[in-house]
């Protein structure tokens, strides 16, 4: 029975890891021992088989003694754990969340549905390292997945709107708090029918600017307002959330010798938890709408194709409806009046899901299946 030590499983990331482990009773069948960085010794959770209690996560020894580890505790501690790990001479898998290793060569980045080849490849070559893909990278890949595999695209750009959980928990409660501060400010002028629109959006407006609007984690309001910048600066004038579209997509389908061209601008937006993105894409030949539906609808069983009308649009294409959801709803698929090559499209996807817990809970089962 394979060892698997989970660490980072109360996290936010985690959390939703245990939830879907649990619903596709992926415990069956591993030994898993839980890991703390705080709590050592405490009771692990409950997962429908027995665990043990609750190991540190920094002691080398008992990481040495697994086949498997499955990190969702972030960069610091892959930084802090995993080359000393190595180094010891560990054989073991590990399977990670964090950023910190996906673009070391020795690492592969998971996202099965998409880059089940790559997988096989690198587990054939004795690849032991395998990383979840940045969170819009994963979702980009789910939703046009069809035009990829067809090798459709020249180049593409996708303009984000990302949720306020791909910053954290903390970011997700000061989200709230700032919409709750803002209803607060105008509470009497909502109550009367009558009061002047100006008024209230004059009121609301002096609340977001003034010293007592909660931004400790953003930094700037984001309720009533967006922030186009995501992650540090890279030397281009990219942000690193732009790089990692580029970099990300390309190494995981396998393309770092003839990268297919992305860029966009990434936006943190008041979302809780899914992220969406517009595309342009500029395909390699005019290809026919139903034709690129038919690629897209065809290539998971998670996409979703919306058709390019309103309703359809407002009702399926939305954060508020993919939320908690495996699907990848893609849709307003439309020519641009740039020429028949020239495509726009719109995807909504679960951030914690296929965006960071989905693609780790699969690479374990790859694992157990070999
Ligand atoms: N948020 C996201 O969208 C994405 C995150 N990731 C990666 O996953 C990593 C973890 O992210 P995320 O899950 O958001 O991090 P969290 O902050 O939710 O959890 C990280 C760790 O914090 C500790 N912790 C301390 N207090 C609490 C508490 N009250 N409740 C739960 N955990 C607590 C836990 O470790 P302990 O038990 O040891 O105390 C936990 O494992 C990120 O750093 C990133 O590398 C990847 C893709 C997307
Ligand atoms: N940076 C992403 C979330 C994330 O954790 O990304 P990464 O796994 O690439 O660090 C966001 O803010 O929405």
């Amino acid at each position: 029975m394979l060892k698997v030590g989970f660490v980072g499983w109360r996290g936010m990331v985690g959390s939703v890891l245990m939830q879907r482990m649990i619903e596709d009773g992926d415990f069956q069948g591993i030994e898993p021992i839980f890991f703390t960085t705080s709590q050592v010794g405490q009771a692990g959770p409950d997962v429908g088989v027995d665990v043990p209690p609750l190991k540190d996560a920094f002691d080398q020894d008992a990481l040495k003694a697994l086949d498997v580890v499955v990190t969702s505790q972030g960069g610091e501690y892959t930084e802090k754990v995993y080359a000393d790990l190595r180094q010891s001479g560990w054989k073991g898998y590990w399977i990670d969340a964090a950023s910190t290793l996906r673009m070391a060569d020795d690492s592969t980045i998971v996202l099965d549905p998409v880059n089940r080849k790559v997988i096989d490849a690198q587990l054939a070559k004795g690849a032991k390292t395998f990383v979840g893909g940045n969170c819009t990278v994963s979702l980009m890949l789910m939703g046009l997945g069809g035009l990829f595999e067809a090798d459709l695209i020249e180049w593409m750009t996708s303009m984000t709107y990302q949720a306020a959980s791909g910053s954290g928990a903390k970011h997700m409660r000061e989200l709230l708090n700032q919409m709750g501060s803002l209803r607060d400010s105008v509470a009497d002028e909502l109550a009367d029918p009558g009061s002047a629109i100006l008024d209230i959006d004059r009121k609301v407006t002096a609340a977001m600017r003034s010293g007592e609007f909660p931004t400790d984690n953003f930094g700037a309001p984001l309720a009533g307002s967006l922030l186009p910048w995501i992650d540090k600066a890279m030397d281009n004038g990219q942000s690193k959330e732009e790089w990692k579209g580029s970099v990300e997509t390309n190494k995981i389908l396998g393309l770092q010798d003839n990268p297919i061209p992305i860029d966009g601008l990434c936006v943190r937006i008041g979302a809780m938890r899914s992220h969406s993105q517009a595309f342009t894409i500029k395909l390699k030949k005019d290809v026919p709408i139903d034709e690129i539906e038919d690629r897209l609808a065809r290539h998971n069983d998670w996409v979703k194709v919306i058709g390019n009308d309103k309703d359809a649009t407002i009702d399926g294409l939305t954060p508020a409806a993919a939320t908690g959801t495996l699907s990848v709803p893609v849709g307003r698929l439309r020519k641009l009046a740039m020429g028949g090559e020239y495509l726009s499209a719109f995807s909504v996807g679960d951030q914690l899901l296929w965006g960071a817990a989905e693609p780790l809970k699969r690479m374990l089962k790859i694992l157990r299946e070999q």
